[in-house]
């Protein structure tokens, strides 16, 4: 019996399914996984073993079989950007200047695994030759100081689009597109819970700039005089979408929550001290009220609906493995 993977279009016998009057393309886990087998493992088994230590629980058969054939592709779009960029400049009868950083949009709800996704790939591409300058930027560098959040009454608004300095956000993108050398963003403070003061990132000459964020794939803002500005994704020269049930999202929220509760809310500089002393029970009931007020209603009501803005989309099942894998047409 074929799996519907997404309501509607049985997957054929090759796992693959597509249907004419759809921009996308589906790969179910099988079909997807086998692509691996195409590709050389740019890692070693001693760097594939430190992935683990960059995040939390990783698998590492999971890292091969969906992270690794994700990398060679877009290791792809990234030689075909750069192939393309030099026929267009000779099309010009320009000088030929060194091409822009290629831009990866890397969106997803609180909690979907959006970092442990982007430190794979940042990781995976920068082994790939044509293009070791991978650089990881976290659009919460750009989140409004706590100060700020609170004078404009968005303090339990975090995370939504208007808690950003969006235009802050749209310059850089727009700087890192214009090629500059060196790209300055701000920091944010996980522990602090707010922007550090003074504090920046240089981001300088990359070859490939990973943008992770809630917001990274929102639509232009319709101004005051009905028109739309420019949007993030305008600058982005491809864009993942991480994706899963989200229940399973909540449970999640809760689960590293609980983690947090024994390890970082334990330091007494953590904004999150209070909570180190709940008891467990406690804690899931702070958690889920957390994400019941602003996480779950920030996934629904604006992350969710540019889902179907992003390039590739990968469904998380509930055991976090990757179930199938979205690729809109080329
Ligand atoms: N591929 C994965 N395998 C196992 N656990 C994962 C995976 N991706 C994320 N997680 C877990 O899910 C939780 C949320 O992931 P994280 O990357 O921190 O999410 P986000 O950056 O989207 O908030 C973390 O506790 C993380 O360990
Ligand atoms: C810092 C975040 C807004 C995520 O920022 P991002 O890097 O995705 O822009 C989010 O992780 C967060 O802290 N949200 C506030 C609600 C909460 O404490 O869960």
């Amino acid at each position: 019996m074929p799996r519907m993977p997404s309501g509607d279009h049985p997957i054929g016998a090759n796992g693959h399914s597509e249907r004419e009057s759809s921009p996308y393309v589906e790969l179910d886990r099988s079909a997807w996984a086998s692509l691996a087998e195409e590709v050389e493992d740019p890692l070693s088994e001693g760097e594939v073993e430190r992935l683990r230590g960059l995040g939390d629980y990783l698998d590492l058969e999971e890292v091969r079989q969906v992270y690794l054939p994700l990398s060679r592709l877009l290791s792809l779009r990234v030689d075909a950007a750069e192939r393309l960029h030099r026929e267009q400049e000779g099309f010009l009868h320009r000088p030929q200047p060194p091409r822009t950083p290629f831009v990866i949009g890397l969106a997803g709800s609180v909690a979907v695994g959006k970092s442990t996704t982007a430190r794979v790939l940042q990781q995976m591409l920068a082994h790939w030759p044509a293009h070791p300058n991978v650089v990881l930027v976290t659009t919460d560098g750009f989140l409004l100081p706590t100060a700020e959040l609170d004078r404009r009454g968005l303090l339990h608004r975090k995370g939504f689009p208007e808690s950003y300095d969006r235009k802050a956000l749209l310059r850089f993108v727009i700087a890192i597109k214009s090629g500059r050398d060196e790209v300055m963003a701000p920091v944010y403070d996980h522990l602090t819970y707010d922007i550090v003061p003074g504090e920046h990132v240089v981001v300088r000459q990359p070859d490939i700039v990973i943008i992770e964020g809630l917001n990274v794939l929102q639509p232009a803002r319709v101004r005051e005089d009905g028109r739309a500005g420019l949007a993030l994704s305008d600058f982005f020269d491809f864009s993942v979408y991480v994706d899963a049930a989200t229940s399973d999202i909540r449970q999640w929220y809760v689960e590293r929550f609980l983690r947090l509760r024994e390890t970082a809310f334990r330091d007494p500089a953590s904004y999150f001290t209070r909570y180190a002393a709940l008891s467990r029970e406690q804690a899931v009931e702070t958690a889920e009220q957390i994400w019941d007020s602003i996480n779950g209603p920030n996934l629904v009501q604006n992350i969710l609906p540019t889902r179907g803005r992003a390039d590739l989309v990968l469904r998380k099942d509930r055991d976090h493995s990757v179930r199938y894998v979205r690729l809109r047409k080329l």
